[in-house]
């Protein structure tokens, strides 16, 4: 699934009208029409789970949180604008603004009357300030005899009382606001999150930078997001995809072939099946070749592991296999060899340096060792040594085997400073840093690259010709040519020690089994999370994953 700016997005908007010649107002009728037809699904959905046990809103069946973003094609209308039963128990109240996302819930406002629904619209401005088309269709709802209310006197905010309502429609802010809502939305927006009540957002949750996923200090807590046209950047990173809640992006007219006839086309996709697949180009059956042998599927070299942290390297290694390399081998300090041997017999080791941890001499052979690989991965366990810098430039320009970096590998990094300059670039090198290491890459603090994670890893994948993974939560990968793509699978359960290892054993496995960077990156990242979540509903409770139980899901 494609995402865009928001800047993306007013480009596509404006191509859509003025070099398609698609009206303007027909877009906000089927805007509107999408999200009203999203608050009846709510509403059905509501009602559903009540009868059945109530389980409140926002859950499935089965009793977990729904979140995620799901692509629906537009409903039959009929089956859903619709009057049904109890649709006269429903009130909701459209909040809205005064430009053009004001406008779509203002159109929202006559489909749900026609559904039964009853419905009052409260404005964040006086009627006058309207845009354009928001006024007009102002003036529709109000023929249309819903009630329609101005919240623009200073005094009025404090008298708002939303008791009498069942839902809100925040339709106040789209992406065409920008920075701290001013009042009277602030005050409007607090009051929504404070009733209690759920709310649906038209295309963002007012408050949020649809950007970055940033929030301002106030911004809606949505239950179900409906996104226009396509899914923005800032509803697939936190807190912005929290916020969102379940995110739904609804088709309104606005072709696909619009995305790429505009200046700076987007290029960045949500990973799903479907973008591994066309976009990404991978035959994700896995099938295994009938006259293949072990090296048909490639032989992984894993360069870590030192006295203190031994399972890092060994867990790398376990993932590489399950993820089917043909062969992996640790290179490892010979002094572990006791501790580790016998413990996944089937792996090769080979003693790279003497004694219990890494010497600047390995480096040579380290390089002989790579000579026969499809792939080496750098980092795990692997600690800090005199000398790591000029050891990690001498496996980087003098072997042209690819590479995997993590953890002390992207330290050694960090510290080499402009390594490009020095070293040279470098085909085929996947850096897998969490913030925390990307924050030291940058040298900048983590909180300040979290501020908008997709740019900060686009822009250094492209500066250094390398695929990035941004790791935490929504992890981003990045390729030299500047295409992102975001990784939704996972579960919290995987924040514990050694599931990046493990993440790097398979992006590593991916690339021996014949996948470039790029494709082992996304596919790796998504299969980790994917094996995270099936790992999590394994235990009783997900607090209890561990590193190892990713890889026996993998
Ligand atoms: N043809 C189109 O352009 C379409 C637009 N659509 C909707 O239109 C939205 C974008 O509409 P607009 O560009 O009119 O902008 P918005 O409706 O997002 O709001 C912008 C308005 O808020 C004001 N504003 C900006 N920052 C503010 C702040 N911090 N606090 C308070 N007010 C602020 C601006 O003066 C402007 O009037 C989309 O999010 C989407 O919902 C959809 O109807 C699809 C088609
Ligand atoms: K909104």
């Amino acid at each position: 699934m494609l995402i865009v700016t928001p800047q993306q997005m007013k480009r596509i908007d404006r191509y859509t009208i003025e070099e398609l010649g698609i009206p303007s107002l027909s877009l906000m009728e089927s805007a509107g029409r999408a999200i009203a037809e999203e608050v009846l699904d709510f509403i059905r959905e509501r009602s559903a789970v009540s009868v059945t046990g109530n389980r409140g809103a926002g859950t499935r069946p089965d009793g977990s949180a729904k979140r995620g973003v799901t692509s629906t094609a537009p409903v039959l209308a009929d089956t859903l604008i619709a009057p049904f039963d109890g649709a006269e128990r429903e009130h909701w109240l459209i909040l809205t603004g005064k430009g053009n996302n004001g406008g779509d819930g203002l159109v929202a406002a006559r489909y749900l009357q026609d559904a039964g629904v009853k419905v009052s619209v409260l404005c964040a401005e006086s009627p006058e300030r309207f845009s354009g088309e928001a006024s007009a269709q102002l003036e529709s709802v109000r023929r249309s005899g819903i009630p329609v209310r101005p919240a623009s006197e200073p005094g009025d905010l404090a008298k708002l009382d939303f008791t009498a309502y069942t839902g809100l429609v925040d339709a106040l802010l789209g992406i065409g606001a920008s920075g701290e809502p001013r009042e009277p939305y602030a005050g409007l927006i607090r009051a929504a999150n404070d009733s209690g009540l759920p709310i649906i957002a038209a295309d963002i949750p007012s408050g949020l930078d649809a950007s970055t996923g940033q929030t301002a200090q106030v911004c809606i807590r949505a239950e179900r997001t409906v996104c226009i046209a396509f899914l923005k950047t800032g509803l697939v990173q936190y807190p912005g995809a929290k916020t969102a809640g379940e995110v739904r992006v609804r088709a309104v007219g606005i072709p696909q072939l619009a995305a790429s006839r505009i200046e700076d086309p987007p290029n960045a996709y949500l990973i799903t099946e479907r973008s591994l697949r066309g976009v990404l180009n991978i035959d994700l059956s896995r099938d295994r070749e009938e006259d293949s042998h072990k090296g048909t599927y490639g032989h992984a070299l894993v360069v870590g592991g030192s006295r203190l942290m031994s399972g890092a390297g060994l867990m790398a290694s376990r993932a590489a296999l399950r993820i089917g390399t043909g062969l992996v081998t640790w290179a490892l300090p010979a002094a572990l060899l006791p501790s580790v041997v016998g413990h996944v017999p089937e792996l090769m080791v080979a003693e790279a340096t003497a004694g219990d941890s890494w010497n600047r001499d390995s480096a040579d052979t380290v390089l002989k060792l790579a000579e026969k690989m499809s792939v080496m991965s750098i980092g795990p366990g692997l600690g800090r040594f005199d000398g790591d810098t000029q050891w990690l430039k001498k496996l980087w320009t003098e072997s042209d085997v690819p590479l995997v970096i993590d953890a002390d590998g992207l330290n050694m990094l960090a510290d080499a400073g402009d390594f490009i300059a020095a070293w040279g670039r470098r085909p085929n090198v996947v850096l897998t840093p969490h913030p925390g290491e990307m924050g030291r890459l940058l040298g900048v603090p983590t909180a300040e690259l979290q501020q908008d994670r997709i740019e900060a890893a686009r822009k250094y994948a492209v500066r250094h010709g390398v695929t990035l993974v941004l790791k935490g939560a929504r992890t981003v990968v990045a390729s030299p040519e500047g295409a992102v793509f975001i990784n939704t699978t996972g579960h919290p359960g995987m924040s514990t020690g050694g599931t990046g290892d493990v993440l790097t054993g398979v992006i590593s496995g991916l690339i021996a089994q014949k996948l470039n960077p790029i494709q082992a990156a996304a596919f790796g990242v998504y299969l980790h999370g994917r094996a995270g979540e099936r790992a999590a509903e394994r235990r009783e409770h997900p607090a209890s994953l561990l590193a190892g139980d990713v890889i026996d899901s993998l």
